[in-house]
């Protein structure tokens, strides 16, 4: 769902409120990394004051914690952070989820890699707990057409470790990018599934989002921002996913 009418829990609001105050969510023309032209951008290395970096690290904590109750099944020992915003996160989601409830979450620990190999000192690719053997939850900051959280699977089998669960902040319910696309030529028009969707079936994995672009619209109605609304809901039809 990707309408103003779409029901969201109060937080959100308040959530997208702060993003929106802060410059974390804009509005204009932006070349994304799968090469779309979006009217609005998500800029996750903005939640770098303290306040705002405890809302949302909060709220991707809560979401974590939701899934643990709703699924008994679901257990993880690191939090991985893909370089470079994924970083302050996987830090500092851990931090919450032994506010939350120390005796589940007080040995979880947080990784993440760097984007070259150091050459000195203790060297290597990644920085935190090893993932060897260990059931690894991705966290990121926005998924589009899934690149950067591909490239995180691979890290963590290339580590030795169990994909176990991905949660990013942000899903911006886009259909998956075309091989039109990906060759620069733009999109075919063609329907497709969503990337969020794919990523699902590929993995077999939880993959949560603390909003979705549905919830975005929805709580950009209730703050009253149509122009915004209606520049969201045209994207949304041009990229809407089948499913
Ligand atoms: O789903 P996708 O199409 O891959 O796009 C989303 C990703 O792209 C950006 O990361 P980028 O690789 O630019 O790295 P950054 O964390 O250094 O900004 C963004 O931060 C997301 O992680
Ligand atoms: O798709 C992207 O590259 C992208 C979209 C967005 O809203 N925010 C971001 O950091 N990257």
């Amino acid at each position: 769902m990707a309408d103003s009418t779409h029901e969201i829990p109060e937080w959100k609001t308040t959530l997208i409120q702060t993003a929106l105050q802060s410059n974390i969510l804009t509005f204009g023309t932006f070349t994304l990394k799968s090469h779309r032209i979006s009217p609005y951008f998500v800029n996750c290395g903005l939640f770098s004051r303290a306040k705002l970096i405890k809302a949302i690290s909060s709220a991707y904590a809560r979401e974590l914690h939701a899934q643990t109750l709703r699924d008994p099944k679901f257990h993880f020992d690191v939090l991985f952070g893909p370089a470079y915003k994924g970083i302050p996160l996987c830090a500092t989601v851990c931090d919450k989820l032994a506010d939350l409830d120390e005796a589940r979450y007080g040995e979880v620990g947080y990784s993440f890699n760097r984007k070259e190999v150091k050459d000195h000192g203790e060297g290597g690719l990644m920085v935190g707990e090893q993932l060897k053997g260990k059931r690894c939850v991705i966290i990121d900051d926005v998924m589009t057409a899934g690149t950067a959280i591909r490239e995180a699977i691979e890290i963590i089998k290339s580590q030795g470790g169990e994909l176990v669960g991905i949660i990013v902040a942000v899903d911006r319910q886009e259909k998956m990018v075309s091989e039109g696309e990906k060759a620069g030529n733009g999109d075919d028009g063609g329907a497709r599934g969503s990337t969020i969707g794919e990523v699902r079936r590929e993995t077999g994995v939880p993959v949560m989002a603390v909003l979705t672009l549905g919830d975005l619209i929805a709580g950009m109605g209730r703050l009253g921002r149509w122009d915004e609304v209606k520049q969201m809901q045209a994207y949304y039809e041009q990229y809407k996913p089948t499913d």
